[in-house]
């Protein structure tokens, strides 16, 4: 669960506040998260990943009150428990679609790359579609098929939080409803909680709940 009160965050040298009274995401709930351009969602998911930290207020993860973690506490809780999709992949050009899956191993030395692993993203790329490519470079496949190798390596260790910032942004309808869908049935499956960024209302109606972050938090422009 997810229990954010009374959470006040800015950036420095930005107008920008977000004020944040009462959310609380159930765990394993699978939300969709909206609201208009700039009014913090990119924001919040980072405060739930541990990426931010709010100024004040509480965010309480899975029992974890992230603000009184250090910061080497909250980068094994994002590294232990957090899956991020983006809307632009961030996938590795000079790598292929096997090592994209598997980089968040290559990088974090507290993820322990063993013959499991290399079997669960096998089974990753095959329940996404993509392990046809598995040797492929990432420039041989397509942006859907790319997206769906961003959420394989996600997905890989195993996250108990799925945090997926508009990641169907650059798509086609078809690969828009594909990835909602496949990020909606992986959540399911492994009973991980999923908030999912979305500027499009035609995805929203297989969601449990939809957030406007605008109806949770108040903007106060300062001069
Ligand atoms: N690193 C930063 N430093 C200063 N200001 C920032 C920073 N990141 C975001 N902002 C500002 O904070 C506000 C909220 O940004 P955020 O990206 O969370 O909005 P958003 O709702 O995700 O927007 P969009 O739908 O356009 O992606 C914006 O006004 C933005 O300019």
């Amino acid at each position: 669960m997810i229990e954010i009160h009374q959470l006040k965050f800015s950036y420095p040298q930005s107008k920008f506040r977000l004020h944040i009274l009462e959310l609380v995401i159930q765990a394993a709930e699978k939300v969709a998260v909206i609201g208009p351009s700039g009014c913090g969602k990119t924001t919040l998911l980072n405060l739930i990943s541990g990426i931010l930290v709010p100024d004040q207020g509480t965010l309480t993860s899975y029992g974890m009150d992230l603000k009184a973690l250090n910061d080497h506490q909250r980068r094994a809780y994002r590294i232990s428990q957090i899956g991020f999709v983006f809307q632009e992949f961030e996938l590795i050009d000079y790598l292929n679609v096997r090592e994209n899956i598997l980089l968040p191993y290559f990088i974090n030395g507290a993820l322990l790359l063993d013959a499991g692993v290399h079997e669960r993203a096998q089974e990753l790329a095959a329940s996404m579609q993509v392990d046809q490519y598995f040797n492929s470079h990432i420039d041989q496949i397509s942006q859907g098929e790319r997206q769906r190798v961003a959420i394989c390596r996600a997905l890989l260790p195993q996250p108990q939080i799925l945090l997926a910032d508009e990641p169907t942004g650059n798509l086609d309808r078809v690969n828009k409803e594909l990835i909602r869908d496949l990020l909606l049935e992986h959540a399911t499956r492994t009973n991980a909680t999923l908030i999912m960024v979305t500027h499009d209302d035609s995805l929203l109606d297989r969601f449990e709940r939809t957030v406007d972050i605008e109806r949770f938090h108040e903007v106060v422009e300062t001069v």
